[in-house]
This record gives C-alpha cells, sequence and structure tokens, in this order.
C-alpha cells in the first residue's frame, strides 16, 4: 500500500502514478483522518489470520455477499470497463475490496478536484465509505484479482 496526493488535474495515461511535485505521500493513519477511510493488511498465507479478519469485517460491515471480480486487459470490454471505473462516483453503501492478486489504485476525492491515490497489492484491504468519490484503475501491470464484499445482493454477487 502507498498513499500519495495526486496532482490536480492529470493528463495523459491515468495508471502512471501522477504525483503532486514534489511527490507528498501520506500513511494510512491520515488517510483515515482525512478522508475515513479504513485500511488492513491481510496475510493471505495465513489462513486462519485471514479469516478472523476478514470475519470481523463481515461482521461491523454486515457484510452478506461476496464476489471475486478479476480486471485484466485479456477482458474483451477492458477499455469501456476500465472508462467506467474511472468515472468519479459515490455509492450508497461503502466500497470494501480485497486484493488477492495483482495492483491497483483507488483514487478518493477528499475536497473538490483533490485527490489521493491509494495503491493496493496482495493482502491490502480498504473500506471507502459511502458516499466518498472514488474511482477506480490498474496500474501499468493491467492486471487485478479483486475480492469484494457487499451488505446487499447486487448483480453478479454470490451469498
Ligand atoms: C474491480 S471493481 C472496481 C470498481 C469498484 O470497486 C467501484 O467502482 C466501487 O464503487
Amino acid at each position: 500500500m502507498q498513499i500519495w496526493h495526486m496532482e490536480p488535474f492529470p493528463c495523459g495515461d491515468r495508471r502512471l502514478p501522477h504525483h503532486v511535485f514534489p511527490p507528498k505521500k501520506i500513511t494510512t493513519t491520515q488517510l483515515g483522518a482525512l478522508a475515513g477511510v479504513q485500511y488492513y493488511k491481510v496475510d493471505l498465507e495465513d489462513t486462519a489470520s485471514m479469516k478472523k479478519r476478514l470475519s470481523a469485517v463481515k461482521t461491523e460491515k454486515n457484510v452478506t455477499f461476496t464476489d471475486v471480480f478479476t480486471v485484466s486487459e485479456t477482458m474483451l470490454d477492458f477499455d469501456d470497463k476500465m472508462e467506467q471505473f474511472y468515472e468519479a462516483q459515490t455509492q450508497k453503501e461503502d466500497v470494501i475490496s480485497l486484493v488477492v492478486e495483482g495492483t491497483c489504485y483507488y483514487d478518493v476525492e477528499v475536497e473538490d478536484d483533490s485527490w489521493i491515490r491509494v495503491q493496493l497489492e496482495k493482502g491490502d484491504l480498504i473500506v471507502i465509505p459511502k458516499g466518498l468519490s472514488h474511482r477506480f484503475t490498474t496500474t501499468p501491470q493491467n492486471f487485478v484479482k479483486i475480492q469484494r464484499f457487499f451488505s446487499r445482493k447486487v448483480e453478479g454477487t454470490q451469498g
């Protein structure tokens, strides 16, 4: 996990880091204070500890459905999906995502047009609070597998 302030009006390839100059990184604690985003590191190799962490998150967030969603440039509709995911959006429920493989970015908008980029890798679990404007994209790796957690059934998810 790495977190930094993004340059105000990034041009070009959105998968590049787009740091402010000079780069301004922040901690997970600062991200929590600024935007209410929660972060956990999950050891995916340690089944007992992973189950304990996920169980705590599921209970706390009333999670009843989960799925595993893979974003890869081999997807037929990859470009369309990437456009859709990079549109700023707010959800009525917390967005809860665990990176199982690969890397990605979630950007969160802390003030109008002021974005913080959160780079996630394997074992990173993020909770973006409901109502917070955010967007998603891949890194140049163009591959991420994410377990998503929902408090209610949404299309394409499993109980
Ligand atoms: C691989 S799902 C990425 C998109 C996502 O989590 C989202 O758009 C939440 O609002």
